[in-house]
């Protein structure tokens, strides 16, 4: 059933996927969590070993999406070329037109190994380098910064890519995940679905908010100047980016953990510039909307992820696709179910009042 994949308590701020807690799910490997969501159950040793096999070894894409890539322009979002570059090789994947489970399955595992690839490869060739090989031996994360920079990360830095990706792995019906079911529900194939997942999380009020974080701790630039800023802000009842949820009424659970890794970071590289500025950003938010006006804005997802992002110097341009990478295997796991489902989403317009 649907509200098995997740479940989420907004007051609680309660968060499990598939009936395990957030905390204790972070301490995982990236494809146990994606398994988990997808299968629906915790793999044993031996099945954990199958699924990274198989993953790891799709991760390579084909010469022509390195061609396709070198045409794109690099001067706009990088979700943009991961749109189009997933659109793109469907055409290629032997399984396009089979729609049973196992074809399913083996769409799912590519799609999932390789749009870190067409990640990193785009993040590569727009700085005018070659694109680095996949290492199979490496985890979702370490390969991922590794295809990026060319070199192995820190085992710190491994750990919080690791984890970026499974708190961004699954979040109930949220916008992006019900464009995927919509697709899907219409039984149309499994890249269909994960196109329109990305296009609705471009979105600004979505997972595009993750990039305009980045941006915005750059542009406050220090912690001196982070009060005036968001005190302007709201002045010009102007949103704060990597604030509110629609779901949440309390601090989001994963913001909390993303809080932590950020600090963590922080003190390893003995620079708590961006991290005190950030705290800066959501002390006074916290002030001026829920002490002072009762709002219940607090950090979510995107806020203390943004900052992970300026630790490890990864431009905004890739925050968006960054989360792509994790929340694919929440929506293949939300695609599944509506395959078995064979029934399409259809709502009355009068419904879209109450949204
Ligand atoms: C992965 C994710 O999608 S997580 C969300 C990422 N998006 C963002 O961070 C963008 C900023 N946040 C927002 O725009 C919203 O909080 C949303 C889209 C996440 C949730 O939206 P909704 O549940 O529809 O809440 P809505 O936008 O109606 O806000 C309710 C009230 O809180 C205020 N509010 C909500 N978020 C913020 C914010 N980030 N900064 C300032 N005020 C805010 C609104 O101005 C509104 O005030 P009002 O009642 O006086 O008009
Ligand atoms: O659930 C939502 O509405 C937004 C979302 O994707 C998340 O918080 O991860």
């Amino acid at each position: 059933m649907s509200k098995n994949i997740c479940f989420i308590d907004g007051l609680e701020g309660i968060l499990k996927y598939r009936e395990i807690d957030i905390n204790q799910l972070v301490e995982l490997p990236y494809d146990a969590v994606s398994y988990l969501l997808i299968q629906g159950e915790l793999p044993g040793d031996k099945e954990l070993a199958e699924y990274a096999a198989c993953l790891h070894g799709e991760r390579e894409v084909n010469r022509e999406v390195i061609d396709v890539i070198r045409m794109c322009n690099f001067n706009v979002d990088s979700i943009e070329a991961l749109r189009t570059i997933v659109s793109f090789i469907s055409q290629f994947d032997p399984d396009i037109n089979d729609s049973s489970p196992e074809g399913n399955m083996r769409k799912a595992i590519r799609l999932i190994a390789k749009i870190p690839t067409i990640v990193a490869a785009y993040f590569r060739i727009a700085n005018g380098k070659q694109p680095v090989l996949p290492d199979p031996s490496l985890s979702h994360g370490a390969n991922f910064l590794y295809m990026l920079r060319g070199n192995k990360p820190t085992q710190l830095e491994a750990e919080v890519m690791e984890k970026d990706f499974i708190l961004s792995a699954e979040h109930e019906l949220n916008a992006s995940t019900f464009s995927s079911r919509v697709t899907a529900s219409t039984l149309s194939d499994l890249y269909s679905a994960v196109v329109s997942g990305l296009c609705t999380l471009k979105g600004p009020l979505h997972g595009g908010a993750r990039a305009e974080v980045v941006t915005m701790i750059e542009e406050i630039a220090c912690p001196e100047n982070a009060e005036n800023y968001v005190l302007d802000k709201l002045s010009k009842k102007e949103k704060i980016m990597g604030f509110g949820h629609r779901v949440y009424k309390t601090y989001d659970p994963r913001g909390t953990i993303f809080k932590q890794l950020a600090k963590q970071l922080a003190e390893a590289k003995g620079d708590m510039h961006w991290y005190n500025t950030a705290e800066v950003v959501e002390n006074t938010v916290i002030r001026e909307l829920v002490e002072k006006k009762g709002k219940p804005i607090y950090p979510n997802v995107d806020f203390y992820s943004g900052v992970i992002y300026k630790y490890m110097d990864i431009p905004p341009q890739l925050a968006t696709s960054i989360f792509a990478i994790g929340r694919v295997s929440g929506w293949i796991a939300h695609c599944f179910d509506q395959y078995e489902k064979k029934k399409i989403i259809r709502p009355r317009a009068f419904m879209l009042d109450e949204c």
